[in-house]
């Protein structure tokens, strides 16, 4: 197990409030397993599920996207326990600006989206297999004729493009966007980011390579991207992803794994606490889901969000089905065994 990141030890849980629960090996309680739709599909998926659990700091939010191993998942644990249990860091700022997402929709209701979201920010999908560089085109330009010159658009390929191809979608993007304030991994690794950086004049943000990566405090991002994209839960809760935006030595952008407002508040505890902020955040997903786990939903006002102490009460969350509780509550009992040894955890 990789050593770059130690959970912090849990202290004995308070008490949960009355929602079914199953006991969480490490002091916390388990308390729910929720499946909650999306608007839309994101990212090859229409229903999030995730684990939310409890402890004396508060609750956490345990998601990992299924497909990912039990050790790409020890992080996201990692991530929730620092809620529940340790509480986070001091902030340096009370709000944070947040940009818009953006799934791969049809112009009308993209423009729709950004329209109704009140950001001066939005963030588009592109590169999506089902779709075409001319509907991300038209995606994009939609959006700008919803944000008005004033507003900035990014796009995010998730590392789908090879280099000549990202260079030839980058130009027409940019001219769709009317301009372009970052490309999001147009490619898979590090040294294609470097070459595609080397022949567009639009900023590269790098994300898969660092979230992904076999030690995120350990990537070289510099001469490859010009914007570090960093999420909370993938890199293991908000000191170790402060630890890794310091290594990054760039200009940070805090975003989020599409979770509750239990989860995006860690995120925003994470952008609440980065020494600097130079671009809005991608916060602002709570409107990706049909309905929030909290009343007190984490939902921009004006382009922004306020940074919380703690995570907002999941007390509109409906548990999942047996079948999926179980699937859950089997991944976290495995991905808790992963984090014990380097975590110095002790079981029970
Ligand atoms: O950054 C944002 O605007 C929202 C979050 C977001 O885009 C993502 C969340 C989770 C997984 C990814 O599909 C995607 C990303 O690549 O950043
Ligand atoms: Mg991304």
């Amino acid at each position: 197990m990789s050593p770059w990141w130690v959970a912090p030890r849990p202290v004995p849980s308070g008490n949960a409030p009355d929602l079914p629960r199953k006991f969480d090996p490490y002091g916390g309680l388990v308390n729910l397993v929720y499946a909650l739709p999306l608007r839309d599909r994101f990212r090859g998926i229409t229903v999030r599920e995730g684990v939310l659990l409890r402890g004396p700091a508060g609750w956490g939010e345990f998601c990992p996207f299924r497909e990912y191993s039990d050790a790409e998942a020890v992080p996201w644990y990692a991530c929730a326990v620092e809620a529940a249990h340790t509480g986070w860091p001091e902030p340096v700022r009370d709000r944070v600006p947040v940009n818009t997402t953006v799934p791969v929709v049809r112009p009308e209701r993209a423009h729709a989206l950004v329209t109704a979201s009140g950001c001066r920010t939005a963030k588009v999908k592109v590169a999506d297999p089902g779709s075409s560089l001319t509907a991300d085109c038209d995606r994009v330009a939609a959006v700008r004729d919803a944000l008005g010159p004033s507003g900035a658009i990014r796009v995010d390929a998730n590392a789908a493009w090879e280099v000549d191809e990202a260079c030839r979608a980058i130009a027409e993007l940019d001219r769709a966007a009317g301009g372009l304030e970052y490309v999001e991994q147009p490619c898979a690794t590090l040294d294609e980011l470097a070459a595609v950086r080397r022949r567009v004049d639009v900023r590269i943000a790098a994300d898969e390579s660092i979230r992904r990566a076999g030690d995120p405090l350990k990537v070289a991002v510099a001469g490859a991207a010009d914007v570090a994209v960093i999420k909370v839960a993938p890199l293991g809760g908000v000191r170790r992803a402060l630890e890794v935006a310091r290594a990054c030595g760039l200009p940070c952008v805090v975003s989020s794994a599409v979770e509750t407002s239990v989860g995006l508040a860690a995120g925003l505890a994470l952008a609440g606490a980065l020494p600097e902020l130079d671009f809005a955040c991608g916060l602002g997903t709570i409107s990706l889901l049909e309905h929030d786990a909290c009343s007190e939903s984490l939902s921009p006002v004006d382009g922004y969000l306020p940074v919380p102490r703690r995570a907002p009460e999941p007390d509109l969350a409906e548990p999942a089905s047996a079948e999926v509780t179980r699937w859950w509550l089997d991944r976290m009992s495995r991905v808790t065994r992963l984090a014990a040894p380097s975590a110095g955890y002790h079981d029970g």
